[in-house]
């Protein structure tokens, strides 16, 4: 298990680079499947859950080749299908939230596809309902192996175009059936479609590739399938969840930050949600600058009064990703404030982490917190512990950031999982960090 030091409450200065975006990255490398062409992929994040995935795609027999730093090409041109029978698939497969979306484009192209249960974080229920009713709706035979916890889909003569209402908006489940269906007879319609920049780029990257897509953008996707598809060259947007974790980092430890690049267009009310919480997010042409907030940073109210709160929601809401840091820095803000996590059930517990350091938190049941922000009277103190999940765990590292003291965190493997080279880009900008093991 990784561990980090941290020697907290030092103020941090300078200028930060986002990383290309996690989950965008694992929706395009997961579309090179469809073509038998070479895909060119530019700003592909050094990443645990990345790196996985392109040795899934190695394993399958895609040829990959590192062109530079963050840009690979990808040729689908002589898959080896049987290692979808293998042990090692269910290893591979099973090691990342992101392999599911590899079934989408295995039966639009190849009339079948498979995956164990996939991995990610341990956050509550996480259903695949949506993709393989999709799936069934385009026509493909499903199965589920109870014991195995193996799924598969087949469409021996191919898949062809429906109409489908989902039932819930899913991001994975969306880039799922999109990419089947582009391959598929006919025209298919999805209406509440996810719509996050992810699914956008990926549109995009479709239809570049020779798709016909329309709706991007919008949760009413019409597809127009089409025989076949080609190569192309497609560039991952910054990592907004990377982007609202630094604004944090630098409120939380009163820094003067300048986040580069940030693609301020695609950012959607990620700026907003943190003005609420009093912090200035200052927009400087493309990068985001956050002042040192020297006296601190004050909740703002609602028209009526009522106590702020902060809640998740399909894009182009505010995404759940950046709720657990939403929490954290709510632990010094002036003022009071309700974190309402709907999607996820298990996504708030590390609060107990916090509140051991001294923050003031009532959890009031799995999906709502209330906090109650210190205005950096009382500075939260140093401890042990150990990342529960990717988000909580980059959440702990601010906290550990502003503590009084040396903290401890284990399991950083999560924190690995989505965050490039985190230690060495934080000590840039004045972080005292240490990787022990
Ligand atoms: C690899 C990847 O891209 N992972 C992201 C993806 O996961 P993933 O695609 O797995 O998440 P989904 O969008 O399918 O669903 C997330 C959760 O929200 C619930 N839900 C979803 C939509 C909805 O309208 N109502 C609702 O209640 C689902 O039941 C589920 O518990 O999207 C999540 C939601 O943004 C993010 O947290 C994950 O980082
Ligand atoms: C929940 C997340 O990732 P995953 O879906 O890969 O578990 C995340 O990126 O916050």
């Amino acid at each position: 298990m990784g561990t980090f030091q941290i020697e907290g409450g030092h103020r941090l200065s300078g200028e930060i680079q986002p990383q290309g975006a996690k989950n965008e990255a694992l929706q395009i490398l997961c579309a090179v499947l469809l073509t038998d062409e070479k895909v060119t992929i530019n700003n592909i994040p050094d990443i645990v859950d990345v790196n996985k995935l392109i040795n899934l795609l190695r394993n399958l027999g895609v040829k990959v080749e590192k062109l530079g730093k963050g840009s690979y090409s990808f040729q689908s041109d002589a898959l080896n299908l049987e290692y979808l029978n293998s042990e090692q698939f269910k290893i591979d497969g099973g090691g990342l939230r992101g392999s599911i979306m590899i079934v989408g484009p295995m039966l639009g192209r190849f009339g079948k596809g498979f995956i164990p249960k996939p991995g990610g974080d341990k956050i509550g229920r996480r259903r695949l309902d949506t993709h393989f009713e999709g799936f069934i709706k385009l026509g493909a035979d499903f199965r589920y192996n109870k014991e195995e916890r193996f799924y598969g889909v087949e469409a021996p003569n191919g898949l062809k175009g429906d109409y489908m209402l989902l039932e819930e908006a899913s991001v994975t489940g969306t880039a799922n059936i999109v990419m089947a269906a582009v391959l598929a007879k006919g025209t298919t319609t999805i209406y509440n479609a996810a719509c996050e920049p992810y699914l956008q780029q990926l549109c995009q990257m479709l239809n570049s590739m020779g798709a016909n897509i329309s709706g991007v953008g919008s949760n009413l996707l019409t597809i127009e399938g089409v025989e076949k598809l080609g190569g192309c060259e497609h560039t991952i947007l910054p990592d907004m969840i990377e982007i609202g974790s630094w604004i944090g980092l630098a409120a939380m430890t009163k820094s003067e930050i300048t986040i580069k690049n940030v693609n301020w267009d695609m950012l959607g009310v990620i700026p907003a949600t943190f003005r609420k919480l009093g912090i200035t997010v200052e927009q400087k042409g493309d990068d985001i600058y956050i002042p040192a907030h020297k006296d601190g940073y004050e909740v703002q109210s609602f028209i009526d009064g009522s106590i702020m709160n902060i809640s998740d929601a399909p894009w182009p809401g505010f995404t759940p990703d950046l709720l657990s840091i939403i929490l954290v820095i709510a632990t010094q803000a002036r003022g009071s404030v309700l974190v309402h996590q709907k999607m996820f059930e298990s996504r708030l517990f590390f609060v107990d982490k916090l509140i051991d350091m001294g923050a003031k938190i009532i959890l009031c049941d799995p999906h709502r917190a209330t906090v109650i922000g210190h205005d950096f009277k009382s500075q939260l103190k140093a401890t042990t512990m150990t990342s529960p999940d990717i988000r909580a765990g980059i959440s702990l590292l601010i906290a550990a950031l502003s503590a009084k003291g040396t903290s401890i965190i284990h399991n950083i493997e999560q924190i690995d999982r989505g965050y490039e080279d985190i230690e060495a880009r934080l000590k840039a900008i004045g972080a005292k960090i240490t990787r022990l093991d």
